[in-house]
């Protein structure tokens, strides 16, 4: 064969393979567009390429057992509202106190699983506040449950603490003037330990976490360590406050849940003028000198949650997070008007949606519906602002009657704990 015939049939040959490599890297293309576009079904734009997909590809099926530890004060109503919300859509199982325990497991005692509701067992989901006991979630739980909790800032949260239960926790009822500044001065001036509800007053985080919240990691390092180690080997994430929308991003990933399935509310929130605008540099290293376990568990765990989220890709967290955050207003603004402002509870009508409220001096915010809405778009936005009170009994009555249990006297629990603090919402007149 003359060489330009030789040079002509290998250029097709270049041509050709050429043109099976662009189909091929088309096709491959293609297919992860689809199956991305596939998982965030409401979403807008698609992820960059260089976005790892979820993890364990191809597609894992949702994962529908989550044990979230409800942490006080950590921003944890929002998170055991998506989970409701969630729970109810798939319908699964929620385990729920039993009315003897009010609406959380009976804390401040540690988690016995006799504290859970006969109609809410076996459950596939728990979020509602205890103190953690292992041994005994495992006892409940199926296995393969996934377990998640969440963490905040220690001096944010201590603030947060010291106003919502500034009349039920002693050693703060003893300060003069409800002065945070004064008990961060001298909290041994006020503190008892093992007095009633002491563990509101000193490292709470800790306490939730079944550890001893009177260990000082100045006298003892080793006993932070070890409970950070516990704290690892159970939960599979501990999300951060402070992150709200990208602790959502990494915990949609690890349940292999759509972004619409971590939309959500901001519930519990203190109104401003029940909160301190900003904490003096002073009193956070004050307050978290006093609360040194729990500084110790949020700097650790604040610093596991950007490995966390450098490993999945830090500009795709951000951008997913970006995206949630834009969904999240479109689904307010839908729900709750054009502004979707929190309202003090006086302002709410909807008694459903009225938060609960500590005391006179704390008001707790939430939302109100439109008037003359109905129907299911209707009861999504309701739930959605659901105050944990009110889902908490919605859930129970509705799993009751799954179960076909009948309304009779709830049995006595023996040993009954000691009177969780709850009391009824307030009233809007009352306000
Ligand atoms: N999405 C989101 N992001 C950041 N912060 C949030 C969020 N949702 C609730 N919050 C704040 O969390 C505080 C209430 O926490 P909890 O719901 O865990 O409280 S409780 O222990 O169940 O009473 C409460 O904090 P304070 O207002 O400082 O008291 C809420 O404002």
């Amino acid at each position: 064969m003359p060489p330009i015939l030789q040079h002509l049939q290998q250029a097709t040959k270049m041509m050709s393979r050429r043109k099976i490599l662009l189909l091929v890297l088309g096709c491959g293309t293609l297919s992860l567009l689809i199956h991305q576009g596939a998982q965030l079904s409401w979403y807008p734009k698609l992820f960059p390429l260089s976005c790892p997909p979820l993890r364990g590809s191809p597609p894992r099926p949702k994962h529908m057992t989550v044990a979230f530890l409800k942490t006080h004060k950590t921003a944890g109503t929002t998170v055991q509202n998506i989970l409701f919300r969630f729970a109810e859509r798939h319908n699964l199982t929620v385990a729920l106190p039993h009315p003897s325990c009010e609406h959380q497991f009976c804390y401040p005692r540690n988690f016995s699983a006799h504290f859970v509701h006969p109609a809410t067992r076996p459950p596939h989901v728990l979020a509602s506040h205890l103190r953690f006991d292992r041994a005994e979630l495992e006892r409940l739980m199926p296995p393969g449950t996934i377990y998640v909790t969440i963490l905040r800032e220690p001096a944010a949260m201590f603030e947060s603490l010291f106003s919502y239960y500034n009349q039920y926790c002693p050693a703060f009822r003893r300060v003069p003037n409800a002065s945070l500044e004064a008990f961060l001065r001298a909290p041994e001036a006020y503190y008892r330990a093992g007095e009633h509800f002491a563990m509101f007053a000193h490292n709470t985080l800790a306490y939730d976490l079944g550890g001893d919240n009177e260990r000082s990691p100045r006298d003892d390092a080793a006993y932070l360590a070890g409970l950070i180690r516990q704290v690892e080997e159970v939960f599979s994430l501990v999300m951060i406050a402070e992150y709200f929308d990208e602790s959502l991003v990494l915990l949609r990933r690890l349940l292999a849940w759509d972004l619409d399935d971590v939309l959500y509310a901001k519930l519990n929130a203190r109104a401003a003028s029940s909160r301190l605008a900003a904490i003096p540099a002073a009193l956070a290293r004050a307050a978290r000198a006093w609360n040194a376990l729990d500084a110790g568990l949020y700097d650790h765990f604040n610093a596991t949650f950007w490995r966390r989220v450098a490993s999945a890709g830090r500009a795709c967290v951000e951008r997913e997070a970006r995206e949630l955050r834009e969904a999240r207003e479109r689904l307010l603004r839908r729900c709750f008007g054009d502004e979707p402002v929190l309202r003090p509870a006086a302002q709410i009508r909807t008694k459903q949606l009225q938060p609960w409220q500590p005391s006179r001096k704390v008001d707790i915010m939430g939302y109100d519906l439109p008037s003359g809405g109905a129907g299911p778009a209707t009861e999504a936005c309701l739930k959605l602002a659901m105050p944990e009170v009110q889902y908490s009994s919605y859930l129970l009555r509705k799993q009751k009657r799954r179960g076909g249990v009948r309304a009779r006297p709830e049995p006595v629990l023996d040993n009954p704990p000691p009177r969780p603090i709850r009391a009824l919402p307030r009233s809007p007149q009352g306000h």
